[in-house]
């Protein structure tokens, strides 16, 4: 018996990140080839960017996606997250050269107000919502506190591009297949503070830390090179990463929908206390994912460099969230 279609509502939806990824969803990679989907797009109330919706649409009618059940155009987040069962929050400016993501915080935070509470009103009770949008963990903070009816814990962040890209550093470092890494972790902020952590790290079931055996390169190449991959890619490209956003934006949903067969991955979670993070921050942690909840892989040890990266990002998530407390 085929299975009930699922609402996927994604914002942003004439976007760049959005173009990488609807084709994706509507195929099936997100939830699944044998999962029906219906999209509910959002787009601003403006005739261009509506019009782009549009487009975009006939290129999803075009492909005949057998899972693509339904698709529906909004410039309202009342109607386009009715009875939502996923969110992808992706609209949002983006950052531009020379731009840090604080500058974003003032022109993004009041969209996030305005989605939380619309999703708190109409979505479905188990709405699973994945913030992109940057700066994405305090706008998925403001999401989550704007939307007080429904479980904070389905309030989640991007640091999935973050993980993609630690683990594609460290198998280029080791001359090994990224798909043999297993226990990574990314502690924190989608910015340049996050702490990408290899120490538990195995690659073919090997220690990453023993085979690199370099804490300079940890510090001084690896940590930097991940942390400031968002501008290397602006300068290169002068657009923001779209599809590799896009494609850690399914991972992220996959995993948590699908579950992760025991393998850490990260996400951006409203803190429970673990690792002594204050509660509700949304922080970056290595979890495992089953039957739809993720779980904070515990019991890691922090050693005093860590440590001191993770306050760090702490800091700065913290540092954020006063930001924006005039909104809450
Ligand atoms: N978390 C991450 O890892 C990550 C990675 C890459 C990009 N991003 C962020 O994702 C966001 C989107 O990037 P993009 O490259 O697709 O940008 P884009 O400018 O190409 O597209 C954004 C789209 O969002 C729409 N939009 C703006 N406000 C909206 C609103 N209130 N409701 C609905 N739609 C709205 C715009 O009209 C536009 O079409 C940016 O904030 C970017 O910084 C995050
Ligand atoms: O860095 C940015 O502004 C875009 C995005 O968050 C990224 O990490 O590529």
């Amino acid at each position: 018996m085929s299975k009930k279609p699922v609402r996927v509502a994604v914002t942003g939806a004439a976007g760049q990140i959005g173009y990488a990824l609807l084709f994706r969803i509507a195929s099936g990679e997100m939830l699944g080839k044998d999962q029906p989907v219906i999209l509910q797009l959002l787009e601003i109330p403006d005739e261009k960017a509506q019009n782009a919706l549009k487009g975009v649409i006939m290129e999803l009618e075009d492909c005949a996606f057998p899972l693509l059940v339904g698709i529906e155009a909004h410039s309202d987040p009342m109607t386009a997250f009715k009875d939502t069962d996923y969110a992808l929050l992706v609209g949002a400016r983006p950052r531009g050269p020379g731009m840090e993501r604080a500058d974003l915080l003032a022109a993004n935070a009041q969209i996030f107000t305005v989605q939380g509470k619309a999703l708190n009103a109409v979505a479905s009770r188990n709405v699973k919502v994945l913030v992109v949008g940057n700066p994405a963990n305090t706008n998925a903070y403001i999401a989550m506190k704007s939307a007080p009816d429904l479980p904070a814990k389905n309030f989640t962040a991007m640091l999935r591009l973050d993980h993609n890209r630690a683990a594609s550093q460290i198998a280029s470092k080791t001359g090994k297949a990224v798909a043999g890494i297993e226990k990574l972790a990314v502690w924190g902020n989608h910015s340049p503070t996050m702490y990408a952590d290899y120490r538990f790290a195995t690659i073919d079931g090997q220690s990453v830390k023993t085979l690199i055996n370099d804490e300079a390169w940890n510090r001084d190449v690896f940590l930097p090179t991940v942390g400031k991959r968002g501008a290397a890619i602006i300068a290169a490209r002068g657009l923001s990463s779209a599809a590799s956003a896009a494609n850690a934006a399914i991972d992220h949903m996959r995993d948590w929908a699908l579950g992760t067969n025991g393998k850490w991955v990260t996400m951006g979670i409203p803190s429970d206390g673990s690792y002594g993070i204050p509660k509700d921050v949304m922080f970056g942690y290595p979890v495992t994912c089953e039957g739809g909840e993720y779980k904070i892989v515990q019991g890691l040890e922090i050693d005093a460099f860590s440590q001191e990266c993770i306050n760090k990002t702490l800091k700065e998530l913290t540092d954020e969230q006063d930001g924006v407390k005039h909104l809450l």
